[in-house]
């Protein structure tokens, strides 16, 4: 883009200062700005971007896009504009070469769900063949290449750079979670959805946006930017999944597992291997486990069905579909489980998350089978969840095993004291400082078909110690033990 391009997209209220000679990079950011590049200061929600100008101009920035009139005695470029955060999105996507527009879309919105599914849709295109990347909470995947992100929606000058870099590798698709913070802030301005999902709503982030009325109509914008040709996808069994969409020029897909959608769907099996649900004419075996996963496998069917896919066809590739790392992911999918316990890893590390996960296996268990739960804490974090954690995990878990979970500076030893304060009957439980250890001795010792629940990492793959991130990940360690436990077990006949 060169200067004239610039100023023209910018519709300038007023311009200052001379034509710049090279145009860099956009940055929103003051303490990013290198020689030659374009600063827009933007109104956040802690300070205003125009407070910092003086700090990009130090650190070379050539031009400064603002929505004040600002006085300036240094020899930089001001383009005054009315709205710079409208700007934003628009702009940074322009300077990349509109990625956007040669990318089809799927947006998912909702206070839970929003990395399985999009991990799923994603499953599904990419086993089909279609050439698609992922953002999200956990990682960006430019086709299957990953790297970690740093929130669930980047910024607009991030998410221009990582589309463009999809495009550049080929990518046609892109499924992506939108947070309520980027809806709110207008991160995808500028971004048309092909598809946009609506998962669920319950109590989050209101120290953010204050009400839940608030709360909701930050996700509904996103239903509002469709046109008539993308499709909207909403959950009708939950209190809002009605309303989000009537007002989405978009054409809708409503379902509901309680008569109340456009399309009936039903859970027809459930244990702790799976579920076998229907949707419409549709049958989905799953290996995902949980009431809450069925509707995520049907929000999954429904995106790919509205981009065209076959539903039999994705619904055959679902079958092996794990959801997101370290989200309930069940560690022996592909071995065989006759004898061995049924091992999930979850990323649960709060009381509320932690009563969640157990509550939801304890209701897939039967009567006959066991599950023992393994967890710690984190140190140098909020001390009153400790015993908090231990009640539930008692009150759920036949089995409780203590371990360490990030002791940082703290003492691990000192850590899981505090969590045995929480225990009823502190006799039953079994402590083992060493994660690894803990994690053996829950898989060797539980009977065939029992469930193992491994909760805190999740996705993580580091303990964190005295400020060092050693390399530890639950899931691998699970593996391994399932592993030892199996070849134990074949030389020495069944546990
Ligand atoms: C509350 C919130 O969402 N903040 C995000 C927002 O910041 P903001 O617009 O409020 O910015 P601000 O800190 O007030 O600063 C205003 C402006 O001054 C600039 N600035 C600021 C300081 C400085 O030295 N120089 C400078 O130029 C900032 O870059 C910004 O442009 O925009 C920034 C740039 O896009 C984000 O980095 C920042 O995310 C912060 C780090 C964050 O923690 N956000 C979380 C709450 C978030 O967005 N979470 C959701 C998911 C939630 C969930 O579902 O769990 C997400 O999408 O990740
Ligand atoms: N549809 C759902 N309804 C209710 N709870 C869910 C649903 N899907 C997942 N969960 C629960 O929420 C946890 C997080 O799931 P997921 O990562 O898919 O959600 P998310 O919306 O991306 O949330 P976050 O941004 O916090 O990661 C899961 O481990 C599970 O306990």
């Amino acid at each position: 883009m060169n200067y004239q391009e610039l100023i023209s997209f910018c519709k300038p209220i007023s311009i200052s200062g001379p034509e710049p000679e090279t145009i860099g990079k956009l940055r929103q950011d003051s303490r990013e700005v290198v020689p030659g590049d374009i600063f827009i200061a933007v109104k956040g929600s802690k300070s205003d971007g125009h407070n910092f100008i003086h700090e990009a101009i130090e650190r070379g920035a050539g031009i400064i896009i603002c929505q004040k009139e600002i006085e300036l005695n240094e020899n930089v470029t001001v383009i005054t504009v009315k709205k710079t955060r409208k700007l934003l999105g628009k702009l940074a996507q322009k300077m990349e070469g509109n990625p956007a527009d040669k990318l089809k879309i799927i947006g998912v919105t909702g206070t839970n769900g929003k990395t399985t599914v999009t991990t799923l849709v994603w499953q599904i295109l990419t086993k089909l063949n279609y050439q698609a990347s992922l953002l999200g909470t956990i990682e960006k995947r430019v086709l299957q290449d990953k790297s970690p992100s740093r929130l669930t929606t980047a910024d607009p000058i991030e998410l221009a750079q990582a589309m463009k870099e999809m495009t550049d590798a080929g990518s046609e698709y892109l499924v992506m979670e939108v947070s309520s913070h980027a809806l709110d802030q207008g991160r995808t301005k500028g971004i048309s959805f092909q598809v946009a999902v609506f998962t669920n709503l319950s109590h989050d982030h209101l120290d953010y946006h204050e009400t839940m009325n608030e709360y909701a109509s930050a996700k509904k914008k996103l239903f509002n930017s469709l046109d008539s040709k993308s499709w909207a996808i909403t959950n009708a069994d939950d209190e809002r999944g009605e309303w989000i969409v009537n007002s989405t020029p978009a054409k809708i897909l409503s379902f509901s597992f309680e008569d109340k959608g456009l399309l009936q769907a039903k859970i027809l099996q459930s244990d702790a291997k799976g579920m076998t649900i229907s949707i419409d004419e549709t049958k989905i075996e799953t290996p995902l486990v949980g009431r809450f996963n069925a509707y995520n496998v049907v929000e999954a069917l429904l995106t790919c069905t509205a981009l065209g896919v076959d539903g039999k066809k994705a619904a055959e590739i679902l079958k092996h579909c794990t959801g997101a790392p370290g989200r309930m992911e069940r560690i022996n999918q592909e071995l065989d489980t006759s004898n061995e316990p049924i091992v999930f890893v979850d990323y649960a590390h709060t009381p509320n998350a932690l009563e969640n996960v157990l509550s939801t296996l304890r209701e897939l268990k039967t009567r006959h089978q066991k599950l023992v739960c393994v967890f710690g804490c984190g140190g140098d974090r909020d001390k009153s969840k400790r015993p908090k954690m231990a009640k539930i995990a008692e009150s759920y878990a036949n089995r409780v095993i203590v371990t360490s979970d990030n002791p940082r500076s703290e003492d691990p030893d000192l850590i899981i004291d505090d969590i045995m304060e929480g225990f009823k009957n502190p006799e039953n439980i079994t402590r083992l400082t060493n994660r690894r250890d803990a994690i053996h001795e829950a898989v060797f010792t539980s009977k065939a078909g029992s469930i193992v629940l491994i909760a805190g990492k999740g996705h993580e793959t580091y303990q964190e110690i005295n400020g060092d991130r050693i390399h530890f990940d639950d899931r691998e360690i699970a593996l391994e033990a399932l592993q030892k436990r199996d070849d134990t077990t074949k030389k020495e006949g069944a546990v």
